[in-house]
């Protein structure tokens, strides 16, 4: 059963136990593009008490330099290497897990931000952002030659997501021999300020179907994502907190890493899905309303 905080000395003994925070982004620091209440003042709480602090989001829309324009832009510290997203756990999968030829291309179902860090991999890349797949035409498969060099397709969010895209994507996995099948991630939903909206497991979908298989996935809760921070970043699981607001995806990647989780309620889980009726069976260690309730150790009541 997960313990709800309620009291100064829950939330103090919490930042007293682990070392590092590993943060969720979307529903836990802002939605779209709206800061999220209190997130600047524990996070600086945290700097100052010598946490180290980590953001780790599912998001592929952006890079982790043009996330870092986002947390500037919202005011909150951030450090490019304190920032690891899907798109950069893709691009590293590529590149040493499939170790996929310099020769060979991907074909993308995505936005800049995986393109830049397939980029920073030295990974050639087509389809994309490519205003020749950006199009509503009806997409005729007997003008269309794949391209013999795609040795993967990726997936990622992709909001200008169209049938043309999806078809090439198609032909390259059915047409390519041992094209690999590769989703950034498969959240089902996006919070934004003003509300839900399909996810990237939504545009990765019809593949699915169509392909009768699913993707390797290396977002939350994959391995993948934790072994990019692994790579970088050195912290006894045992003093690690994952904090996030998704329970399939952030506290599932928390528990599969060995780390404490905790539940924020500012982004997707409510709590009736945790102490309802028909809990989830995956149970974080801790909740609370949001992060910005850590101020009680700063700001007694
Ligand atoms: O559809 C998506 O890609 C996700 O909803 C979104 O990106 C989640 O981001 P996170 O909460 O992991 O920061
Ligand atoms: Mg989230």
């Amino acid at each position: 059963m997960s313990s709800r905080l309620a009291s100064l000395e829950a939330y103090e003994k919490l930042i007293n136990d682990y070392d590092t925070w590993l943060f969720d982004c979307d529903g836990v620091l802002w939605r779209g593009d709206h800061l999220i209440d209190g997130v600047i003042e524990v996070l600086d709480i945290l700097r100052r008490r010598n946490k180290k602090v980590v953001f780790v989001t599912n998001n592929a829309t952006k890079s982790r330099k043009s996330y870092k324009t986002k947390f500037d832009q919202l005011g909150i510290e951030a450090h490019v290497d304190e920032i690891y997203g899907s798109a950069y756990a893709a691009a590293v999968y590529i590149s040493s897990v499939l170790q996929i030829p310099k020769t060979k291309k991907v074909y993308v179902v995505g936005q800049g931000g995986l393109e830049e860090e397939l980029r920073d991999e030295g990974i050639q890349f087509i389809g994309g952002t490519d205003p020749a797949d950006n199009t509503i035409a009806p997409f005729d498969l007997s003008q269309f030659t794949p391209d013999p060099d795609v040795a993967a397709v990726v997936c990622g969010l992709d909001t200008q997501i169209n049938y043309t895209k999806l078809s090439k994507a198609f032909q390259y996995l059915i047409s390519n021999p041992g094209c690999h099948f590769i989703a950034t991630n498969e959240d089902s939903t996006y919070p934004t300020s003003a509300g839900l909206l399909p996810g990237a497991g939504a545009i990765s979908a019809p593949l699915r179907y169509a392909l009768g298989k699913s993707p390797v996935c290396t977002g939350k809760p994959s391995s993948t994502m934790l072994d990019c921070v692994k790579a970088k970043v050195h912290f006894d699981p045992k003093r690690t907190i994952m904090v996030g607001d998704r329970l399939n995806t952030d506290i599932l990647f928390g528990k599969n890493g060995g780390l404490t989780t905790l539940l924020v309620l500012t982004g997707i889980t409510t709590e009736e899905e945790i102490i309802g009726p028909n809990p989830s069976p995956i149970v974080p260690d801790f909740h609370t309303q949001a992060l910005g309730d850590f101020r009680i150790v700063e700001r007694p009541l």
